[in-house]
């Protein structure tokens, strides 16, 4: 795997550190020694990690491929990645090649004439670029090959049922476009509400795995007693109550994608059960003997900060690594309140919205109220407040009465958000740049992304708001009409 270089502009920071959008790149050692964070800013470059293996003697010379699977294999069998089909001496399945956490494993299969690395027979080694592998009479090189990718926020402000023209949801449906064909994992974090699972939808959607099924398990929900049936299946009579078998979630999500959801709530015993089915592809039945071959892409969700919990001892940093390869963190409503017009205005042009209720239009008042109030439940609690005022409000406008209580409640007296743990000092400092960020994004946005119109409606000078756009790295030029 590569090292990461970080841009003197980029910030570090933790996955869990308040939404700020990233994309997490694990480094060798794992989430202890350099795991580094790397918050996804416009223009921000994502790296993808994927090798080539190269025929250069032997019956098959010519043959090659580009991967960026997490398990590469290569023999005679046509169900191979890289299948040497006219090498006499090579067996079906002769070696694998796995991204693991300190690099690229070459492992042989238990194959007849063994696999050499280097003119040396190994059974398990690590690859460095150039390697030459040898399998039967074929000799191949391996080349990892680094992709950077610059990514800037999308142009459409929806994808997939997901709605957002805020710079950030922008970035988002950018990386969810590029990431969606890789056929990596990927772990979504976010408060509650905010769309992970429409995140893993899209993601499965724009795959190559997108025609197979979508298997989603909520690991929260499941009693404890009943996740490892649930994702493993069970045979007839396993455990009392076992009438009959039945496959698990990764079963069925073969050639598909399977989401687990809650991802932090899964038992710390089982954790390492899910691990060997994703390093092996292989699952168990409970109480089964039979072995079954799974191909399923996995995407996970979260609302906890996992890097706290492995450091609180709750959760495996090996499974986190393996999940990890592609971190998305979605940004909560309350730090994108620019995308509730647009959410709003979509939901109400829903057909079935406009034959149950008609026409509605929010009242600029009403429409203030909810720009104002904060969304602990994210899009979810918008979602089911539109719905309850729908229901309850007479007449085409939705007016401020007809808000739930503690919208009108907290827009009365807007507390000011500081934190009274830390020193006055640091709170102040806090607040200050909270206002700077949030009053320059907000001008811009009025201006369409125009500094100099931004410095005149503001009364500051251009020069203040350049430092400003940088300091907090805004994205002027993302909010030009589109
Ligand atoms: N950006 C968005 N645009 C439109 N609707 C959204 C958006 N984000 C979430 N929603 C809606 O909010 C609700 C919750 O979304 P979803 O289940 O994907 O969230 P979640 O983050 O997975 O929540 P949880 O952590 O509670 O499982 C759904 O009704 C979804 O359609």
């Amino acid at each position: 795997m590569s090292s990461h270089e970080p841009n003197p502009d980029d910030v570090l920071t933790n996955p869990g550190d308040s939404g700020l959008d990233s994309v997490l790149i694990p480094e060798a050692g794992g989430v202890g020694s350099g795991t580094e964070v790397l918050v996804l800013q416009p223009q921000t470059t994502l790296k993808l990690r994927r090798c080539r293996l190269q025929v250069t003697a032997g019956p098959d010379e010519g043959r090659s491929l580009v991967s960026d699977k997490e398990r590469l294999r290569c023999g005679a069998h046509s169900s191979n990645d890289l299948v040497l089909a006219e090498d006499r001496a090579v067996s079906r399945h002769h070696f694998e090649i796995l991204t693991t956490e300190r690099g690229w494993l070459l492992v042989d299969l238990n194959s007849t004439n063994g696999t050499f690395l280097d003119g040396r027979r190994v059974e398990r080694a690590y690859l460095s670029p150039g390697a030459q592998v040898r399998a039967g009479s074929s000799q191949l090189s391996f080349t990892p090959i680094d992709e950077e990718v610059t990514l800037e926020p999308d142009g459409e402000g929806e994808l997939g049922g997901l709605v957002g023209e805020s710079v950030r949801m922008r970035q988002v449906f950018a990386l969810i476009k590029k990431i969606a064909p890789l056929d990596v994992s990927v772990i979504v974090g976010g408060e509650t509400g905010t769309g992970k699972e429409l995140v893993a939808r899209a993601i499965h959607e724009r795959s190559s795995r997108g025609k197979g099924p979508l298997v989603v398990l909520d690991c929260g929900a499941i009693p404890p007693e009943l996740i490892e049936s649930e994702l493993f299946g069970h045979e007839k009579g396993a455990f009392t109550g076992a009438m009959t078998a039945r496959p698990g979630a990764f079963e069925r999500a073969h050639g598909g994608t399977i989401f687990l959801d809650e991802l932090g709530e899964l038992r710390l015993d089982l954790q390492p059960k899910l691990l060997r089915v994703l390093e092996n592809r292989e699952v168990r039945r409970v109480g089964g003997n039979d072995v079954l071959e799974v191909d399923c892409r996995v995407i996970a969700a979260t609302n906890r900060d996992l890097v706290k919990e492995i450091a609180a001892g709750n959760f495996r940093e090996d499974l986190f690594f393996r999940l990890s390869v592609i971190h998305l963190q979605l940004p909560p409503l309350r730090e994108r309140r620019e995308d509730i017009p647009l959410i709003l205005k979509r939901a109400l042009a829903d057909p079935e919205v406009l034959a149950r209720h008609g026409r509605k239009h929010i009242t600029p008042e009403a429409q203030a109220l909810l720009m104002a109030y904060d969304w602990p439940g994210n899009v979810r609690e918008l979602v089911n407040v539109l719905s309850h005022v729908l229901a309850f409000s007479e007449g085409e406008d939705v007016l401020p009465q007809h808000l739930p209580a503690r919208l009108r409640g907290q827009a009365r007296e807007l507390p000011l958000p500081f934190n009274e743990h830390l020193s006055f000092k640091d709170a102040k400092e806090q607040l200050l740049e909270n206002f700077e960020r949030e009053y320059v994004n907000r001008v811009l946005s009025r201006c369409e992304g125009n500094l100099s119109r931004a410095a005149r409606e503001s009364g500051l000078h251009r020069k203040s708001i350049e430092r400003l756009v940088k300091k907090y790295q805004l994205d002027a030029k993302g909010m030009k009409p589109r």
